[in-house]
């Protein structure tokens, strides 16, 4: 970070501050926000979006498709939830964007829109911020290659990266090396614009929003599942889209955050509206229910396509397990969090399979390992997860030096939740990058303790 950016860090201390109570309605899926409006921009037609997570990352997607000719607008005011309306140029009739794509932080902006582009006409820069440019997109690079795309990008395959798609590109079954929705998602986009049958081999599952949605949106997608488990995922090219109506369900990654602070200060009780449960990201509810937390779902429904439900949350005695690294694709960015978990429960939590953490907008390893330590609690990082002593419930020391968040949104929060069960509270170095995915967190929170 220049010392320019440094100067502008937001720090903010998280203080231990009495139960958590009350009722809240965390902001949308990024996920599904980010795929609601891909895809929307490229169906012909009006698609409309409730629920969109305005958040930086979502944004910069927003901007990309809007530079590839798609509009994509909101409409009505806040008072009444705010919809977006996506009118979209149609497959393969994306425009060549006159400037750089300005990714941001996202990852997701980046590896799925590689994907679309990988399969049409045009050439795009890709950049990002320091965290974005420091990530491996050689990973999206290898399956797009053998389409047909071409790649210059900066050593190590990371960004900024100039793309030339082609088109007709070419379809091909692609074996997942890494268990990676992100990776999965841009070989299916690009597929759509491909004659033929276009398959993904995945052999661990990983959040299948991406099949789910294009689906809705009028894709021929099947699945076979093996015996093993393994899934085999094609779609056929060259697809049309159909505009759809989407609600954007809340975003259990989100939710995770009021869901450990609920279960770790006593006396506390949350109502978390409307949370996405789809199986492929609910792992952390699981891991802390056989920890012994209590989470009740409440008014199960479908919401988008997606299985959601209210979670009641209270405050509740953790006990250390060992976490099944199976589990690690359906809750890896809640990992942060569940280490924090599991610093204040009874006992030792070992997390193994947790290599991809390393990966994320921060090594997530290192990261949580120094911040937790930093607050006192007993970390081992290993190379592939964190062993974690418990204090049984007792308060976190607390920080006096600032906690670097490297500017890694999930960090920040984590810590901030760090902060409400330690004595002395939590320094974070830097704020600003909860923006990307919970503009709202903060505002939230205030209100639970209020
Ligand atoms: O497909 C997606 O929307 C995402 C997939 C995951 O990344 P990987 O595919 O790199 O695991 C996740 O960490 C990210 O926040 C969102
Ligand atoms: C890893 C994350 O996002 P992305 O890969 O889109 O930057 C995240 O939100 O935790």
């Amino acid at each position: 970070m220049s010392h320019a950016d440094a100067a502008a860090m937001r720090p903010r201390r998280f203080m231990p501050n009495g139960p958590l109570k009350g009722r809240i309605r965390v902001p949308g899926d990024k996920s599904i926000s980010h795929r609601s409006i891909m895809l929307g921009a490229l169906a012909v037609g009006e698609t409309r979006v409730t629920g969109l997570l305005e958040g930086e990352d979502v944004l910069a997607t927003a901007a990309a498709m809007r530079a590839m000719g798609a509009s994509v607008e909101r409409v009505g005011d806040s008072a009444s939830g705010g919809e977006w309306v996506v009118n979209g140029v149609g497959v393969g009739a994306l425009l060549q964007p006159r400037e750089p794509l300005d990714m941001g932080n996202s990852g997701t902006s980046t590896r799925l829109l590689m994907g679309l582009i990988a399969s049409h006409p045009i050439t795009a820069t890709f950049i990002g911020d320091a965290s974005l440019s420091k990530r491996p997109m050689g990973r999206v690079i290898t399956p797009l290659s053998q389409m047909g795309a071409s790649f210059e990008a900066s050593e190590g395959g990371r960004l900024p990266l100039i793309l030339k798609g082609t088109s007709p590109a070419v379809p091909i079954t692609y074996r997942l090396p890494v268990a990676s929705a992100q990776v999965k998602s841009a070989v299916l986009l690009a597929g759509l614009n491909t004659p033929g049958k276009t398959t993904v081999i995945e052999p661990v599952p990983t959040r299948d929003h991406s099949e789910r949605m294009l689906r809705g949106f009028g894709t021929q997608l099947d699945v076979e599942v093996e015996p093993d488990g393994t899934r085999i995922i094609t779609v056929t090219g060259e697809a049309e889209l159909r505009p759809q109506v989407i609600d954007v369900p809340g975003d259990p990654s989100s939710a995770a955050f009021f869901i450990v602070a609920a279960l770790l200060v006593p006396g506390s009780e949350v109502l978390i509206e409307n949370v996405g449960l789809n199986p492929t990201r609910a792992g952390l509810v699981s891991v802390l229910r056989q920890m012994g937390g209590d989470i009740t779902e409440v008014n199960p429904r479908e919401v988008g396509g997606e299985p959601v439900a209210d979670l009641l949350v209270r405050h509740s005695v953790l006990k250390g397990i060992e976490v099944d690294p199976q589990v690690a694709p359906s809750m890896i960015d809640e990992f942060p969090v569940l280490f924090v978990a599991a610093s204040l429960a009874e006992g030792t939590t070992t997390t193994s399979g947790l290599d991809e953490l390393r990966v994320k907008e921060s090594d997530r390893l290192a990261v949580m390992a120094t911040a937790l330590k930093a607050a006192g609690a007993r970390i081992e990082e290993r190379e592939d997860g964190l062993v974690i002593e418990g204090t049984g419930g007792e308060a976190l020391a607390g920080t006096d030096a600032a906690i670097a968040t490297h500017l890694d949104h999930r960090i920040a929060m984590s810590m901030a939740v760090a902060g409400l069960v330690s004595r002395s509270g939590v320094e974070v170095d830097d704020t600003r990058p909860i923006a990307t995915s919970f503009p709202v967190f903060e505002s939230m929170l205030a209100g639970l303790v209020a």
